[in-house]
């Protein structure tokens, strides 16, 4: 393991002892995950990647993405993302991706939780976009770190007001969600004198960098678990955090980093059901069944492990298949690009409703994703 995979804390740690600064190593830095998700592959029993559904699937995705000449731009439009190329915006996407996990619900739609702004009800991902917009529309500096942390101005009576919602069910995991914009803001204030941009110039352009540091010094970016005695690294909304950077920033400015391709599908629910219902991910039976019955998995049991790792690896097949068939593709297409656009496939698919027909996403309630 190069020392950038090394524990990325007792690293942290080692380098503040031995006086070195953060990003001293000469080892080209990695995350882990890629090489953590080969392993859960390796050893998975309830979750298999079919290569022949990977190879068809390949072929709809780069032709579809063509289609729609899919590129970092289309971060910017959608409606709610913010449009401003700033600090602001950098500070924004570091307070969505403390707060982006766990949305789905089991009420039906009219009746789950959403938020209403802009005349229009939001839910899932865009329920949390919609909310931050909703709360600086209404003068609340949301996503300001020094606010999280100021009792005065603001008492958990702001964030229930933040994200109240517009039906009887709140928003989950709203305790949870408090808790870590209160200690993202104290760590930030500790390490980071309480700006977000920071900790980008301290990963000095690497994408695994900014991953590894975020993982070393926030608890709640630590997606980690362990498979058959192993550690295993996930880091889902550390490094959707960096995506989010490179692509508003269409690779430039805040979001210019030169080693973005390293990054890897963010281990959600929703990329997972895509890839099951393309039949690149296979289930078994035991598996099948208990997300066909809406069951609750546990963070960290070995099904959900196994679902989340070999998606990751199932992304990375996609690609190395793409880039085999249509070597245009190298230097355009990265895991970050076929994630981003499964995820918007996903979400159009679900508005027409063309998931109805697929298996559910798999329930798991995780502050991780
Ligand atoms: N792998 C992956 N997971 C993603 C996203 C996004 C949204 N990303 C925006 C940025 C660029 C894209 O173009 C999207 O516009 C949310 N999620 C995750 O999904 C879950 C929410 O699902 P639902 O309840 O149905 O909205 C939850 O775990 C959330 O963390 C993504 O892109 N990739």
């Amino acid at each position: 393991m190069s020392d950038d995979e090394a524990d990325p804390e007792l690293l942290a740690l080692l380098r503040q002892s031995l006086g070195l600064g953060p990003g001293t190593s000469t080892a080209p830095p990695t995350t882990g995950v890629l090489k953590s998700a080969e392993y859960i592959y390796d050893n998975a029993i309830d979750v298999a990647i079919s290569s022949d559904g990977t190879r068809a699937a390949a072929e709809t995705i780069w032709a579809l993405m063509q289609a729609k000449h899919y590129s970092t731009e289309t971060w910017s439009s959608h409606e709610l993302h913010p449009k401003t190329k700033d600090e602001a915006t950098v500070n924004f996407i570091f307070t969505m991706n403390l707060l982006n996990f766990s949305f789905w619900s089991e009420l039906p739609h009219d009746e789950r939780f959403a938020i209403e702004y802009r005349g229009e009800r939001w839910t899932g991902y865009w329920s949390l976009v919609a909310a931050l917009q909703r709360a600086l529309d209404e003068g609340y500096p949301i996503t300001t770190p020094t606010f999280w942390t100021d009792l005065g101005s603001c008492p958990d009576s702001v964030f229930e007001h933040v994200f109240r919602s517009a039906t009887s069910e709140s928003i989950p995991l709203l305790s949870q969600r408090i808790s870590i914009l209160r200690e993202a803001g104290d760590i930030l204030e500790a390490d980071f004198s309480s700006s977000p941009l920071n900790i980008i110039t301290r990963a000095e352009n690497s994408a695994s960098r900014l991953v590894n540091l975020l993982a070393t010094h926030f608890p709640n970016f630590r997606d980690t678990t362990t498979l058959a005695g192993r550690e295993v690294r996930l880091y889902k909304r550390a490094q959707i955090f960096a995506a989010d950077l490179w692509a508003c920033f269409n690779g430039t400015s805040y979001g210019s980093f030169t080693d973005i391709d390293n990054l890897t599908m963010f281990a959600d629910y929703r990329i997972p059901q895509m890839l099951q219902g393309l039949h690149c991910l296979w289930y078994s039976p035991r598996l099948e069944s208990r997300i066909a019955r809406h069951d609750q998995f546990s963070p960290g049991e070995a099904m959900e492990v196994e679902i989340r790792g070999c998606s990751i690896w199932c992304v990375e097949l996609l690609r190395r298949q793409i880039e085999r068939k249509h070597p245009e593709a190298k230097g355009k297409l990265n895991a970050v690009l076929i994630d981003f656009f499964l995820y918007d496939t996903c979400k159009e698919m679900e508005k027409k409703g063309h998931c109805e027909d697929m298996l559910p996403h798999h329930r798991t309630r995780s502050i991780y994703y």
